[in-house]
């Protein structure tokens, strides 16, 4: 049931098709008696209250949970699962890796790669903003650590945030600071949540915020104490479940559709923009020093 899930996912891609089936292959479930749930995969950790309808995301990819491939390919293939079994009505994203909730696209997949890989790339990307951005599920986004760019766009997809209020953990959208451009989608996701001015002028600067400034401008909805960013995401979940599940689906697609749509009916586009942006020299050579100067950070 699982491959069917993955080959529609990734009718598009069959590369990301014979991944996935790797990685069902590994996957091990294991069901408590008390209605927990707990999917393993290398990088994904799905735990779940069967009771409550409620499951839980945990990037587990070390040491920044940068979106590889390889993460992207297991977590499209997760979300995948739980969208298609009726007993979830909400999914909590939160991080295993302490400290960081995500570092975004990972460099190493737009680096020194073919153009084929970046359009495979490209489209593992749009297809995990699709699928969190419209899921039927109420998503809410535990962040317990630093989310630049892309690990930024995953928490402003979904329906409520909680930030963790230590000032390391910033968040934002700063791409320019790497010396590429934000795509239209990031950049209308950032203005359907902090409207058209802030994020002009995050974006333009590559913006990242601490907590208390992220929610000044909306970017997060509450900043909690560290050990209370699980219990207050699970608090708000328990709010929005209270909705009748129908009406809140179809006025949350209400307040979406066209901005996904945006992309569904570009999508090929985007991808050649993508591969033919990221593959130019002087591309390459801005994410090579931006890589050569994190890896630098530590000497
Ligand atoms: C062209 C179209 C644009 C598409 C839109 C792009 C969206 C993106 O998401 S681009 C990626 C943007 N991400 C970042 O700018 C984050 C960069 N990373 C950091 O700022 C920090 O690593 C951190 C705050 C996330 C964590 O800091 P710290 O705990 O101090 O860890 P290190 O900096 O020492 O990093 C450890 C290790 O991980 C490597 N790394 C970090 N980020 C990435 C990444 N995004 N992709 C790949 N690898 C990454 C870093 O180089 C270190 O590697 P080693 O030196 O080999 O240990």
């Amino acid at each position: 049931m699982a491959l069917v899930a993955g080959r529609k996912t990734f009718a598009a891609g069959k590369t990301l098709l014979l991944r996935a089936g790797v990685w069902l292959g590994a996957e091990a479930a294991a069901r408590g008696g008390n209605g927990a749930r707990r999917f393993v995969s290398q990088r994904v950790l799905v735990e779940s209250d069967v009771t409550a309808g409620i499951a839980t995301i945990k990037f587990k990819n070390p040491p920044v949970n940068s979106l590889s491939l390889e993460f992207l390919t297991e977590f499209i293939i997760c979300l995948e699962k739980l969208e298609n079994d009726k007993t979830y009505r909400g999914l909590i994203l939160t991080s295993d890796c302490p400290g960081i909730f995500s570092a975004g696209l990972d460099l190493r997949e737009m680096c020194g790669k073919n153009l084929a890989h970046y359009a495979e790339y490209w489209r593992a990307i749009q297809e995990t903003w699709l699928k969190l951005y419209l899921s039927n599920m109420v998503l809410v986004a535990a962040i317990n650590g630093a989310s630049p760019a892309g690990g930024c766009l995953m928490a402003l997809s979904s329906d409520y945030r909680v930030l963790a209020d230590n000032p390391r953990y910033r968040i934002g959208l700063n791409e320019t600071l790497l010396g590429i451009v934000a795509p239209f989608w990031f950049k209308d996701v950032l203005v359907n949540t902090i409207g058209h001015r802030a994020a002009e002028h995050a974006l333009q600067l590559g913006l990242l915020f601490q907590p208390t400034e992220a929610l000044q401008v909306g970017m997060v909805d509450q900043v909690v104490p560290e050990d209370q960013v699980q219990s207050t995401a699970l608090s708000v979940m328990t709010e929005w479940l209270a909705i009748p599940d129908h009406a809140r689906q179809l006025t949350k697609s209400m307040m979406r559709k066209a901005t996904a749509d945006n992309l569904i009916k570009q999508r090929e586009a985007d991808i050649q923009n993508f591969v033919s942006f990221v593959s130019r020299d002087s591309i390459q050579k801005s994410l090579q020093v931006y890589l050569e100067k994190l890896k630098q950070k530590k000497h």
